[in-house]
C-alpha cells in the first residue's frame, strides 16, 4: 500500500515552545522541521512535507490570520497527490481557526487541527503524541467528508462542538453534549458515527467586519455595548447568562445597537445547552428575540462570532445568519 501524503502546516503554539533557560520563560522555540523532528513515528505512518505558516502563540491569531490559512490550505488541497492536512496550534484559540476553516473549506479531505497542553521542554509533553495521533487521523481513509476535525489526548472532535475545557489539564478538551467523534488507540483511528454533510460559506475577499464579544455578569451596564458600538462594531455577541439572558440596562443598550443597524446575536456562558426566547422579563431571551437579537443555539461566544463575521462578510440576511448558527 502506498504511504500517504500527508502536509503539516505549523502556526506555533505550546507544541512548538520551550523554557528559556536563561530568562526562564515558555516561548516559540521549534521551527516546522525542529517539531517534525519531535516524532520519528511519524515516518512510519506518511510521508509528510512540512509548511511553516508561523510560530506564535495562538492569542495572535484572528481574522486576517484565518483569512491568509484558508488561502494557503486550498493551495496544499488542490494538490491531487495529498491525502491531508494537519496544523500544529496553540490551544487556547484552536476552536476558532478549526471552526473558521470548518465554515468555509470546502474539501473532502481531512484537515485536522492539533496542540500541546505541555511545552516541548517538559519531559512528558503531549505534542508529539497528540502530532502522531493527528497524523494518523488526517491519513485514514475514515476521516474524509467530515470537515475539520481537532485531534487532542486520543479523541477526534468535530470543529464546530469542540471547546477548551482545562487550562492545563491533557485531557483539555471536549465536545459538551455531542461528544468527540472518535477516537484513537494504539495508532488505530475510530470514527463511531458516519460524516454528517455540512455546508461552506465561501469567502469572497479579505474584509472581515468588526464584531466584538460583551459579557453580561451580575451589575453589567451599556457601557460595553456602546462602546462596541461607537467603535465600529458590525455585529455584536452578547455572552449572555443561562438560556439568553441580560438586565435591564443592557437590554437598553441591545436596543439602540440595533437601532444603529448592528446585528446582536445572543450566546451564553454556560458551556452546555442551547439559548432561547425562554423568559419574557425586560432583558430575557424572549425580549431580547423580540428586539431583534438572533439566538447563537449552543454555539459558543467564541464560535457565534465566527459565524457572525462570516454571515456579515458574506451579506447575509439576519434568518440566513440565523440558520448559520445551526
Ligand atoms: N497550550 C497552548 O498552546 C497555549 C498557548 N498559550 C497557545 O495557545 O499558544
Amino acid at each position: 500500500m502506498q504511504t500517504p501524503n500527508i502536509h503539516l502546516l505549523t502556526t506555533g503554539g505550546t507544541i512548538a515552545m520551550k523554557r528559556d533557560p536563561a530568562s526562564g520563560r515558555v516561548l516559540p522555540a521549534l521551527d516546522a522541521d525542529a517539531l517534525l523532528a519531535t516524532v520519528p513515528a511519524l515516518a512510519d505512518s506518511a510521508t509528510i512535507s512540512v509548511h511553516p505558516f508561523s510560530n506564535q502563540p495562538s492569542a495572535y491569531m484572528g481574522p486576517p490570520q484565518w483569512y491568509a490559512l484558508y488561502n494557503k490550505l486550498q493551495t496544499l488541497l488542490a494538490d491531487t497527490n495529498v491525502n491531508g492536512v494537519v496544523i500544529s496550534h496553540g490551544t487556547d484559540t484552536l476552536e476558532e481557526t478549526a471552526f473558521f476553516l470548518a465554515c468555509c473549506l470546502a474539501t473532502d479531505k481531512p484537515v485536522v487541527l492539533t496542540g500541546a497542553q505541555r511545552h516541548a521542554s517538559e519531559a512528558d509533553s503531549d505534542g508529539p503524541r497528540n502530532l502522531l495521533q493527528a497524523v494518523n487521523v488526517a491519513a485514514s481513509p475514515m476521516a474524509r467528508g467530515r470537515g475539520v476535525l481537532v485531534v487532542i489526548n486520543q479523541h477526534i472532535f468535530s470543529a464546530r462542538d469542540v471547546q477548551k475545557i482545562h487550562t492545563e489539564q491533557l485531557a483539555g478538551f471536549a465536545a459538551g453534549e455531542a461528544g468527540c467523534l472518535g477516537s484513537i488507540a494504539q495508532q488505530a483511528v475510530y470514527f463511531y458515527q458516519p460524516p454528517q454533510p455540512h455546508k461552506t460559506l465561501p469567502l469572497t475577499h479579505a474584509d472581515f467586519p468588526r464584531v466584538d464579544i460583551v459579557a453580561m455578569y451580575g451589575g453589567a451596564d451599556g457601557a460595553l455595548i456602546d462602546a462596541a458600538v461607537a467603535a465600529g462594531a458590525k455585529g455584536l455577541v452578547i455572552q449572555a447568562l443561562g438560556a439568553g439572558n441580560t438586565n435591564t440596562e443592557q437590554y437598553r443598550a441591545i436596543a439602540s445597537a440595533i437601532k444603529a443597524g448592528v446585528c446582536v446575536a445572543v450566546s451564553s456562558r454556560v458551556q452546555q445547552g442551547r439559548v432561547g426566547p425562554v423568559y419574557g422579563y425586560q432583558g430575557g431571551g424572549q425580549t431580547l428575540q423580540e428586539l431583534g437579537c438572533l439566538m447563537a443555539a449552543d454555539l459558543s461566544p467564541q464560535k457565534a462570532r465566527i459565524a457572525l463575521i462570516l454571515g456579515l462578510h458574506n451579506g447575509l440576511s439576519a434568518p440566513a445568519i440565523q440558520a448559520l448558527f445551526y
